[in-house]
């Protein structure tokens, strides 16, 4: 039987990430549009961390299952750490093009030394007979001039990664979770947690 990995998302960009990050562990990966097509989870927390367990302990207790659920975004340091856990929602409703095109705009006079940026992750765990747990990954990374690339989802076709000289959005699916926050966050949960992901 196949193991199986529940995630609390509705992100199907997401959604891939974490299966080139689990299917070579063996796991499969489901979603809530799997299993939860009409949950709304209000992401009401003002820190990854509140939000990602907020989602996974919302589902868990839905399902009486265990449950990841993760909460991420994009930290730029010449706007304060904007648009944070904003980045979904950074240009009203959930739109990457949109979010993109705004982030551009506010990044229009800024100088190439100052475009540093961090994308974060916050991975929960939760499920019926234990504590909830998290743990964090980010990703250095610099504010593009403009998009380059397919690949990836949300801000990753303006997100350089200078340690491979090429955009978050040209990078396979295995390449970015080889580096990515999420990748970093998850290599930390099967550190803290061997058993659940051996
Ligand atoms: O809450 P769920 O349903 O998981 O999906 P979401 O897209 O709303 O996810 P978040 O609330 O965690 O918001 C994260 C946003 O941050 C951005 N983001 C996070 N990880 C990213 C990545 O790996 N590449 C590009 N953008 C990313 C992207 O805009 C996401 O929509
Ligand atoms: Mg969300």
């Amino acid at each position: 039987m196949t193991k199986q990995v529940v995630i609390a998302t509705k992100n199907k960009g997401k959604a891939k990430d974490f299966e080139a990050l689990f299917i070579p562990l063996g796991y499969k990966v489901v979603t809530m549009f799997e299993v939860a097509p009409e949950l709304e989870i209000e992401e009401t927390g003002t820190t990854f961390e509140e939000n990602a367990v907020l989602k996974a302990e919302t589902l868990a207790r839905e399902l009486g299952t265990i449950v990841i659920a993760d909460d991420s975004g994009l930290a730029v340091d010449a706007l304060n750490g904007e648009p944070g856990v904003y980045s979904a929602r950074y240009a009203g409703d959930h739109d990457d093009e949109a979010n993109m095109v705004k982030l551009l705009a506010n990044m229009e006079h800024v100088d190439d030394a100052q475009r540093t940026a961090r994308f974060c992750c916050c991975i929960a765990i939760a499920g019926p007979d234990f504590e909830t747990m998290t743990v964090f990954g980010t990703c250095e990374g610099v504010i593009a001039h403009e998009k380059r690339g397919t690949n990836g989802f949300g801000y990753d076709p303006i997100f350089f990664v200078p340690s491979l000289n090429r955009m978050m959005a040209e990078l396979t699916a295995e390449e970015k979770g080889a580096i990515s926050h999420r990748g970093n966050a998850i290599r930390q949960l099967k550190e803290q947690l061997p058993t659940f992901m051996n």
